[in-house]
């Protein structure tokens, strides 16, 4: 038999009163992928999030996760973990404790001892926070309590983490290490479903991505299909000689030079800013090579995704 996915939307509504937050939402994630939420403030992720943790529950439409229908309980399904709205700990317990008390809650407590804490200590290692796994949490950072709200999470083994924004306040080492974590975790089967607001988080960490939009999907799927869709984007330019770089740049045909006071400072220095497809692009760059101009730094301004979600979420909006 096939794997069950880990997540199974179909047609998934939930109002607050008047506010439609989820609008018939489709979803698949499956084992082993780290899957982005991304949309605008107010779009509807922390509330589809909270439903994969059983916090609340869809008016209309059927969800599975890992396989079972989830019911109208307000418990976390079987194998999923996480938080929204930042984890829950305690501020006068230290990182050990919150544990333990957890553990404690989930009635996880009634097995060996030393196995227990071994499990704890071990958590703790893999966000990074065997240091200060002493220290009360009232003095924890904003991203040291994100790592050890998902120390929480990983003491239960989940198939499925859900995770409202966690790289949110962590400075780029602690990012990174989450990254880590995370990427580890997929490779050994654990779903992963996180919502994020920074583009270059979910452009480094996962293979597909969802884009809602006043609670409807304006998109879902690969990453890499939503970067071909891009046809055009606006590239910051460095070369050895900016003035001969201008003017080739104007005699490339299929290619833009975005005026650099509209682009403010993103045309800094001896950069210039064009907008261009790939095809055009590449001509430009054959043409410095061959007058004798290096070429520097060729990226995009903003990037694929930035700018496929600013694209697809502003024209949502138009449409209401
Ligand atoms: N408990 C609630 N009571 C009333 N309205 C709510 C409640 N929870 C969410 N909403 C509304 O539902 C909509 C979706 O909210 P949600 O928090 O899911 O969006 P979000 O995409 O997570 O936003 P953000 O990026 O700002 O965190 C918003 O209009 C919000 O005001």
């Amino acid at each position: 038999m096939d794997t069950p996915l880990a997540v199974r939307a179909r047609g998934i509504t939930k109002c607050f009163a008047e506010v439609v937050a989820l609008d018939a939402i489709d979803l698949d994630v499956a084992p082993g992928r780290i899957h982005g939420l991304v949309g605008p403030n107010g779009a509807g992720k922390t509330t589809l999030l909270g439903l994969m943790l059983g916090l609340a529950v869809a008016d209309s439409g059927s969800l599975e996760i890992l396989g079972s229908p989830v019911g109208r309980a307000l418990t976390a399904p079987d194998g999923v973990a996480g938080f929204v709205d930042g984890p829950g700990l305690y501020p006068s317990l230290t990182a050990r404790q919150n544990l333990a008390a957890l553990a404690a809650l989930r009635g996880r407590d009634r097995g060996d001892r030393d196995a227990r804490e071994a499990g704890i200590a071990e958590v703790l290692d893999q966000v990074g926070l065997t240091d200060v796994a002493d220290d009360r949490v009232r003095g924890f950072s904003l991203g040291m309590r994100q790592r050890l709200g998902l120390a929480a999470a990983l003491l239960t083994t989940p198939r499925l983490l859900v995770l409202d924004e966690p790289t949110n306040g962590l400075d780029p080492a602690s990012k990174n290490h989450m990254h880590r974590v995370l990427t580890r975790l997929a490779a050994d089967g654990t779903a992963v479903v996180l919502s994020s607001h920074r583009m270059d988080d979910v452009e480094a960490l996962c293979s597909e991505v969802t884009i809602v939009s006043t609670g409807r999907v304006v998109f879902s799927g690969p990453l890499d299909k939503l970067s071909a869709e891009s046809d055009e984007l606006d590239y910051r330019l460095v070369t050895t000689d900016a003035a001969a770089a201008r003017e080739l740049a104007l005699a490339t045909s299929g290619l833009q030079l975005v005026d650099e006071t509209a682009a403010g400072q993103r045309a800094r220095g001896d950069a210039l800013v064009v907008r261009a497809p790939v095809a055009a692009l590449d001509d430009l760059v054959v043409r410095l090579v061959q007058a004798g101009i290096a070429v520097r730094e060729l990226a995009p301004v903003i990037s694929p995704l930035e700018a496929a979600f600013l694209a697809l979420t502003e024209k949502q909006e138009d449409n209401q």
